[in-house]
């Protein structure tokens, strides 16, 4: 990620497919521009049309990848699409995704994987020693030889495979003629599908059918294998035992705020964090001036606090929307300048005010830290801050770029002691159980705040 600013949290992947569409490719790429901002290291597309499956990738944005007339051999009806950023293995292009392959009964099929395999060390040893040879070093190409390694048709194959499986996968496969959505049996990452004429469509987000034309059916259930044919749609259960304990940060941060999961609108869940977040203020009789959002992510959360507390939700931050990629290798004087290049404070709305400044979160604290510097060197007298989602403690295995307690600033410190590092004049965090009634749904993961794993860990240490 040297390409890119210093980011705080790292997204995580999309994918997205479609079937039965003229133009499979095309729609393909304009669904997965909706998910860019889940990953940008690497992006491809595998379309298939009924005889074989071709595909294209490549490290960067999908537009670096993707050239004007890049799409136009890939003709056929069905395809899929992923937009990556690794959290198992390099940046390489081995590791971008689709991945594709060939069965040993000869057919091709290509797979896009979100999520992250919490046994994929031991799967890899095993499958090694019996002889597989692995083209890259991502955890997303177990899945493939696991397949080869089962008997049966195709979807006994991914039964037995996901059977092997632990941790967070919510893939695509698609063959010559067919598309496949699957989700783990925990629900921990995103998957939806969709109509689309007589066609289908599945995204790690629902904003991306909006951009096709496509109408949210459902999202795909834990544990469900969902095939697409000729015949139609089918539906099946790799195990009984499942729950839904999708990433509570995907609510907090990860998912664009138009997206639905699991029913609820991601601004929504968002906003009603911000409520819950002020009631203690409230309670409290705080004072303060104007409530200041970080844009874009905690743009809900700040709206929420503010009509809850009844204080004005100002324009404190501004972002410059053409920062994203900046320098090949910042050097460090550049890296520290690094917030004033993406956010400046709008000064004459912050000077001589008490902010109450809103973020949707804290991993390492640099971000919270330059912009309370920044708000105090434009003039705010005081700077409380709010975070709209519990202080993240515990490592995470699902998927997202948070894998040590040492990089997490409150796995050790508490919020006063935080506040001061940070520079704050008070600090506090919304709570586990208000996190969880903003969200609504049944289940959550909420391990990185409570260390309450939904799966057994593995080789993974804490
Ligand atoms: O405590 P930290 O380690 O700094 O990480 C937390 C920050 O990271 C994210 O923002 P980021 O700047 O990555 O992206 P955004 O512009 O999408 O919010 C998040 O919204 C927090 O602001
Ligand atoms: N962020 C993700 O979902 C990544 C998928 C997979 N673990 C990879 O590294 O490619
Ligand atoms: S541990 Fe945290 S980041 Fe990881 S899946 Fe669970 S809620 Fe999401
Ligand atoms: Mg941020």
């Amino acid at each position: 990620m040297g390409e890119y600013l210093d980011k705080g949290l790292h997204e995580e992947c999309g994918v997205f497919g479609v079937y039965r569409q003229s133009d499979a490719a095309h729609l393909t790429y304009f669904g997965l521009h909706a998910l860019q901002h889940r990953g940008q290291e690497g992006a491809g597309i595998a379309v298939a049309d009924g005889k074989t499956v071709r595909c294209r990738k490549g490290k960067g944005l999908l537009s670096d990848v993707f050239g004007r007339n890049d799409l136009d051999g890939m003709t056929g009806k069905n395809a899929i699409g992923h937009v990556r950023y690794g959290t198992a293995g390099g940046g390489e292009v081995e590791n971008v995704q689709p991945i594709v392959s060939r069965l040993a009964n000869g057919g091709a099929l290509a797979v896009a994987h979100n999520g992250q395999i919490a046994n994929a060390a031991e799967l890899r040893k095993e499958l090694e020693d019996k002889g597989s040879i692995f083209w890259g070093s991502s955890d997303s190409e177990i899945i493939l030889h696991l397949l080869q390694g089962t008997k049966g048709p195709l979807i006994e194959k991914i039964k037995q495979a996901c059977n092997r499986l632990d941790g967070a996968f919510a893939f695509l496969i698609l063959t010559e003629k067919n598309l496949y959505a699957v989700r783990d049996k925990n629900g921990l990452r995103p998957l939806s599908l969709a109509k689309q004429g007589d066609g289908w469509c599945v995204s790690s987000e629902s904003c991306a059918f909006d951009i096709v034309g496509a109408h949210l059916v459902r999202d795909v259930r834990p544990g469900e294998i969902v095939k697409i044919s000729a015949a139609g749609l089918e539906s099946c259960f790799y195990t009984e035992e499942t729950s839904c304990n999708l990433c509570a940060m995907e609510y907090i941060y990860f998912s664009r705020p138009d997206s639905v999961l699991e029913r609820q609108n991601v601004h929504g869940v968002r906003r009603e964090c911000g409520r819950l977040l002020a009631q203690e203020d409230l309670d409290n009789f705080f004072k303060a001036d104007i409530v200041v959002g970080v844009p874009d992510s905690s743009l809900s959360a700040a709206a929420g606090y503010s009509e809850a507390i009844g204080l004005p939700n100002e324009m404190g931050l501004i972002k410059n929307r053409y920062v994203g990629r900046t320098f090949i290798q910042p050097t460090q004087a550049q890296r520290d300048l690094g917030v004033r290049l993406k956010l400046s404070a709008n000064v004459p709305v912050v000077r001589g005010k008490r902010v109450v400044l809103v973020d949707d979160s804290i991993v390492r604290g640099t971000t919270s830290k330059r912009i309370v510097a920044l708000l105090r060197q434009a003039g705010a007298t005081e700077v409380h801050l709010r975070i709209a989602a519990p202080a993240i403690k515990y490592p995470c295995f699902y998927g997202v770029d948070m894998s040590t307690r040492a990089e997490l600033a409150s796995a050790s410190l508490e919020p006063d002691v935080l506040a001061k590092v940070l520079g704050a004049d008070s600090l506090r965090f919304l709570s586990v159980d208000d996190l969880k009634q903003a969200c609504g749904c049944q289940g959550l993961c909420t391990a990185c705040f409570d260390g309450s794993y939904v799966t057994p860990l593995y080789s993974n240490k804490i």
